[in-house]
């Protein structure tokens, strides 16, 4: 089998993507305008927000969208017709993509990525980008799940070594800083994205030295920043004495920052460790602690009084343990039909699986009084919201759950990143990224941010939205019957 140069993006997608647009081609559909729309439909880890995560990547696949000659001449290994390659030898994008900011605080249910583009663009794009943000989002709403259980503590991603693979680990690490970890282990990730790279020692360097002393001495005598691993042999008898004992023979020449601690009773172990660092007049030596730690554990020793100061995350963020999808999708809510935008919705068994129909807008609804949301409220792109009256919001589903709101502002969160084919969006800094989560958190109320049974944020649809769509339900299941 003949080995092709792997050169661009534009085959990782599904083949079902390709064989649409051949049809889409064929039958001369190809460039008729649609508007698809990417959300997922529950709320990850219970958790009462999740945080967007993704542009940046979403950004430079969209900008290189092209067909490089090995996809094309792999694709006429496969039978493809010389008139379709043709017509994917000048495929670009040639719309409209609009977005959350990353960092942003979303809901479910909510348009994340708006692509409104020729049915064939934004049909090759759905794999690449539900792909992105599936993992990235899932990943900055695990993250800072983790951080709003330690505010004040230092956050270490630790997780490459059990990433599902390259890609994983590196925009996995990036997800992590922008939910609100301080640093990464991950060196590469470090690099590429100019976040902090951050790290201790292993065991294997004290099973080198075989002994704890010899090894905390070497290592001390070859670095100036020193924390120490000290649960090897005996962390109570031998580790933290001879972390001790190093520190006070290094004096000066080593910046002793602390110690840490990857196995046995943690909330036990810190408790000591943090006695006989105070002891020895280290107040400022910090205990880090590691060992398949998750929100539970830490939530857990943290009851326990455990004494940490620092928190290295491995396993269970990078893989999102305990919620390994976050089942975004990606749904056409509109197509144009004889030069006219149309509303499009997919009606199943499942109610849950009902999609919103048309192009639309989401506003963030600030309570000018409070500085809080009051919700989410989707409306048709381009539906005026009055704020000289009050805003009428009410559960899409139960509608007996109502509000009047006066005194907001609509603040909107869908932000123009392509438009006519031309990237217009200045891409954030990773320091920008972590302040719109800081920024948008502080507008939520403590009851949507708790870790455990969150109250559940409002995400309505405006009432024409809401009325075009029960009105699209009746006609479809009318004309199904
Ligand atoms: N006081 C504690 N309360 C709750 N969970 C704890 C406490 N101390 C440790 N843990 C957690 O319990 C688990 C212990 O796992 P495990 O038994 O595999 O570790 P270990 O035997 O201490 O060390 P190793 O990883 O070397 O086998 C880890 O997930 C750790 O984070
Ligand atoms: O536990 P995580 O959250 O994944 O954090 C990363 C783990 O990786 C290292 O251990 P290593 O891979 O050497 O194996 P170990 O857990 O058996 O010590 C480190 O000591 C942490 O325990
Ligand atoms: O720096 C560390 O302590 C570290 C890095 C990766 C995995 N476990 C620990």
């Amino acid at each position: 089998m003949k080995k092709f140069e792997d050169n661009s993006f534009m085959l990782h997608t599904d083949l079902y993507q390709i064989n649409m647009i051949k049809t889409y081609y064929m039958k001369n559909m190809h460039n008729t305008r649609a508007v698809f729309e990417a959300y997922f439909r529950n709320m990850p880890f219970t958790n009462g927000y999740a945080i967007f995560a993704g542009l940046e990547r979403i950004i430079d696949y969209v900008k290189d969208l092209r067909f490089t000659e090995s996809d094309l001449e792999y694709l006429k290994t496969l039978g493809y017709e010389e008139a379709f390659l043709s017509y994917l030898k000048g495929f670009k994008f040639t719309g409209t993509i609009r977005a959350m900011h990353e960092g942003e605080v979303v809901f479910n249910n909510e348009p994340l990525v708006q692509v409104d583009t020729t049915l064939a663009e934004a049909q090759l794009m759905e794999t690449a980008i539900l792909n992105i943000i599936n993992y990235q989002t899932l990943i900055a709403t695990k993250a800072s799940r983790l951080r709003e259980l330690v505010p004040n503590d230092q956050l270490m991603e630790f997780g490459t070594r059990r990433a599902h693979e390259f890609d994983a680990a590196i925009w996995g690490a990036r997800a992590a800083i922008i939910g609100g970890f301080d640093g990464t282990s991950n060196v590469r990730a470090a690099k590429k994205f100019g976040i902090t790279p951050s790290g201790t020692h292993a065991h294997a360097m004290v099973q080198a030295f075989g002994d704890d002393y010899r090894a905390f001495k070497a290592y001390a005598e070859t670095h100036k920043e020193c924390v120490f691993l000290v649960d090897t042999f005996d962390t109570i008898k031998s580790g933290i004495p001879n972390a001790i004992k190093v520190a006070d023979e290094m004096g000066d020449k080593i910046n002793f920052i602390g110690i840490r601690l990857d196995s046995g009773d943690i909330a036990y172990l810190s408790k000591v460790a943090r006695k006989m660092l105070d002891e020895a007049g280290y107040p400022n030596a910090k205990v880090i602690v590691s060992n398949d730690l998750d929100e539970m554990t830490i939530l857990s020793l943290k009851s326990q009084g455990a004494k940490v100061d620092g928190w290295g995350i491995g396993t269970k963020l990078i893989t999102a343990y305990d919620q390994p999808a976050l089942g975004a999708v990606y749904k056409l809510s509109a197509i144009e039909v004889d030069g006219e935008l149309v509303d499009r919705m997919k009606i199943s068994g499942n109610v849950e699986k009902l999609t919103t129909p048309g192009k639309k807008e989401v506003y963030r609804i600030i309570n000018n009084e409070t500085g809080k949301s009051e919700g989410d409220y989707i409306t048709r792109f381009g539906e005026e919201i009055d704020t000289s009256k009050e805003l009428f919001m009410f559960d899409p589903v139960h509608t007996v759950k109502r509000k009047y709101v006066k005194n907001f502002t609509p603040v909107k969160k869908l932000n123009d990143i392509f438009v006519d084919g031309e990237l217009v969006y200045r891409k954030r800094t990773i320091a920008e990224i972590k302040q719109v989560r800081i920024d948008r958190l502080e507008e939520l109320w403590e009851e949507n941010r708790r870790l455990v049974k969150p109250q559940i944020y409002p995400v309505d649809l405006s009432l024409k939205l809401w009325t075009d769509r029960q009105k699209l339900i009746e006609d479809l299941s009318e004309r199904e019957i």
